[in-house]
């Protein structure tokens, strides 16, 4: 028995025009002995707009209309009865669903053949005018999305097709794409490790010091090859000059920092210039280059020596007179650092060589880099969602970011009021008195906030992990330390060990004219790169030796490799020569191949600073002590954002008599 069932008006005011027909055809068969309670739907209520709640509504006009002909007539299989009824009202028992009230039924006499689909059309279009009808809508999906999820059958099935799901998308993105498909598999590279299968190359790049794996790897498959890191994503690294001036110079602005290593550092730094990108970053360089330059500088040499000689004291006092003694330098030239960069960055004395714990800034920087685990930093840095699970160490690390934006702030806050700026000479002081000359704008005081953060967490790690490592080889190259000390002694022979306000201090110039103290720096940098790694990723289509990888592709630049590779500087690479820079290759070095502070619009902007920060914190502890290796004390180089050594330098220290 076939029926087509017109609504002809609907509830919530919603009105159609023409006569929408919801078509519904409907087959008795199964209820002729009872066709009040059974009729059933052959196909329209899966198309029907609002096919799966309509049913209860019809089933219910249906009842009654039904309830009227089997009243009147007798209704055997095959049989149709022209209908004629009166509209009746239907009350639908789900007051949230999509329920008409008003039907009209109609009985033909021959199977269903009407264009379906368009009768819909007409029906959707007709709803979707009106914005009761939208309502409705929502109303219902909502309403039998919330139906079907409490279905334990539905709820079985729809897991089991969304972990079938899941495992396929798995399966597809991370294994067949990444580890077959991706054009970096064009390239020649190590197979990724089976015993981890998720992890790529991660077991092998881990199981050794930052750097080494790389350089095993660059080794066999040359100058441009693929692993694999977390999640089988390919990266590529490039060590060949050309193409690591073309991500780092020539196409520079496609080749970004990776979202998660920005969003992790972003926690710490907001939005500084080693975060931002594209014109805001270039405006920020604009604004900040300035406090970098050399006159800057020379005005800064007081706020580097003076932190350094109260270092020295303090060690010379730990020190045994006529014996070494052990000590753990690492520790205190991360403290003289932050000092460092308290005084010449942000014209503050932080105290923390007396009192690490007394600044809250220092205490929140030291206590957030206390971690000495590798895989702790590069989970963090993976998922830098973490710091907000509910770990005591995750509620440690919150507070210790809420403390550093806080200082930061009364930082900024402090030096606005001080009323001679003019005459400051410090990185904070000096941006403040920055004028854009296109713009006529200065940085605000949220801009000058991050920066502060930045300089501080930028410039600390990186200058004590380069003078740990520096007098770790020195340590072992007791020849080149001994020349040192002669030679900066001749610089520095009138500051006393125990003098921590020395006066007549050496300058810029002076410092930098002692070649071999240069020297020694420039090989400490290459030797051991304090930052070994860059990772950058592609935000277009991009060519690299005649192939082209897809947008997203990592790219990565390794200074550990570079700066071992022999065709560039010759077969005693391996070995720490510094006075390989007197003469060639080292001494016309491409500055693609020699990135201890990298290099394009990217470079440390902060190197010269370095350079002259590191210089002379060795050359006062050179001349002070003599370092020598701890016995049976093995150090590695950790794979950090910078290669810190793991566990912490220890080293014996003897005093130098004067
Ligand atoms: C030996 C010490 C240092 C080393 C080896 C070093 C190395 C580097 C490297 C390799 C980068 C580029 C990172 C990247 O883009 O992936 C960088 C960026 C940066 N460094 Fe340094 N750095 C040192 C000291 C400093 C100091 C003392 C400061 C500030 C006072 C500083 C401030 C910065 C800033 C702000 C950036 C971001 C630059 C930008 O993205 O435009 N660095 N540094």
């Amino acid at each position: 028995m076939h029926f087509i069932v017109v609504p002809v008006e609907f509830d919530g005011g919603l009105s159609i025009h023409r006569p929408a027909i919801l078509t519904l055809t409907l087959t008795c068969a199964p209820a002729l002995g009872n066709p009040i309670q059974t009729p059933s739907f052959q196909f329209a209520p899966a198309h029907c707009l609002c096919a799966e709640n309509s049913p209860t509504e019809v089933k219910q006009t249906l009842s009654i209309t039904l309830g009227k002909v089997h009243s009147r007539s007798r209704i055997a299989q095959g049989e149709v009865y022209p209908l004629n009824l009166p509209r009746r009202v239907v009350q639908s028992p789900h007051r949230d669903s999509f329920n008409y009230s008003f039907v009209k039924l109609r009985q033909v006499d021959r199977p269903l053949d009407l264009d379906l689909v368009s009768s819909l059309t007409v029906t959707g279009f007709s709803l979707m005018r009106s914005p009761v009808a939208r309502r409705q809508l929502a109303k219902m999906v909502y309403f039998q999305t919330t139906r079907a999820v409490g279905r334990p059958a539905f709820r079985q099935a729809l897991i089991r097709y969304l972990i079938r799901l899941t495992l396929v998308y798995i399966a597809g993105k991370y294994f067949v794409y990444r580890l077959f498909l991706h054009p970096a598999n064009q390239l020649p590279g190590p197979a990724p490790d089976l015993l981890v299968p998720f992890l790529g190359n991660f077991r092998q790049l881990l199981s050794k010091d930052a750097g080494v794996t790389h350089r095993e790897w660059a080794k066999k498959y040359g100058t441009v090859f693929r692993y694999f890191a977390g999640g089988n994503n390919p990266r590529i690294l490039v060590s060949d000059p050309a193409l690591v001036k073309q991500v780092l110079t020539n196409d520079e602005l496609d080749f970004i920092k990776p979202p998660e290593t920005k969003q992790f550092l972003s926690l710490f730094l907001g939005d500084g210039v080693l975060v931002t990108e594209g014109d805001v970053h270039r405006y920020q360089r604009k604004m900040l280059n300035p406090a970098f330059g050399v006159s800057a500088l020379r005005d800064m040499i007081p706020s580097m020596i003076l932190p350094t000689q109260q270092l020295v004291h303090q060690w010379w006092k730990q020190c045994n007179t006529d014996s070494p003694t052990e000590l753990v330098v690492s520790h205190g030239l991360q403290l003289l650092s932050l000092e460092v960069i308290g005084r010449a960055g942000f014209g503050q004395q932080f105290d923390c060589l007396e009192n690490p714990e007394r600044n809250p800034l220092s205490r929140a920087y030291l206590d957030l880099l206390a971690g000495d685990s590798p895989v702790e930093t590069l989970f963090a840095m993976m998922f830098p969602w973490a710091h907000r699970l509910p770990a005591p160490r995750a509620r440690q690390v919150r507070r210790d970011m809420a403390s550093l934006k806080k200082e930061a702030q009364l930082m900024v806050t402090n030096a606005a009021q001080r009323s001679d700026l003019q005459n400051k000479k410090d990185l904070l002081a000096l941006m403040m008195q920055q004028v854009d000359e296109d713009s006529g704008n200065t940085l605000t005081p949220t801009e000058l906030q991050d920066q502060c953060l930045t300089f501080l967490a930028a410039g600390h790690e990186t200058t004590s992990v380069a003078v740990s490592w520096c007098l770790h080889t020195l340590a072992h190259h007791q020849d080149i330390q001994d020349e040192l000390r002669r030679e900066v002694t001749s610089l520095f022979h009138h500051l006393s060990p125990e003098d921590e306000s020395p006066t007549d201090l050496p300058g810029y110039e002076a410092i930098n004219q002692l070649p071999l103290l240069n020297n020694i720096c420039k090989e400490s940098l290459r030797y051991t790169p304090p930052v070994p790694i860059t990772n950058r990723i592609a935000t277009k289509d991009f060519d690299l030796k005649g192939k082209t990888f897809p947008k997203g592709t990592r790219v990565v630049i390794c200074p550990m490799v570079s700066h071992f590779d022999k065709q560039q500087w010759g077969d005693d690479c391996d070995e720490f020569i510094p006075s390989r820079w007197d003469y060639a290759p080292a001494n016309t070095i491409s500055p693609y191949v020699y990135l201890p502070f990298l290099a394009g619009g990217r470079q440390c902007i902060g190197y010269k600073f370095a350079l002259i920060e590191f210089k002379v914190v060795l050359a006062l502890l050179i001349k002070n002590f003599k370092f020598t290796p701890k016995p049976g004390f093995k150090v590695r180089k950790g794979m950090q954002i910078t290669l810190r050594p793991l566990p912490n330098m220890t080293l014996m220290v003897q005093r130098v008599d004067p």
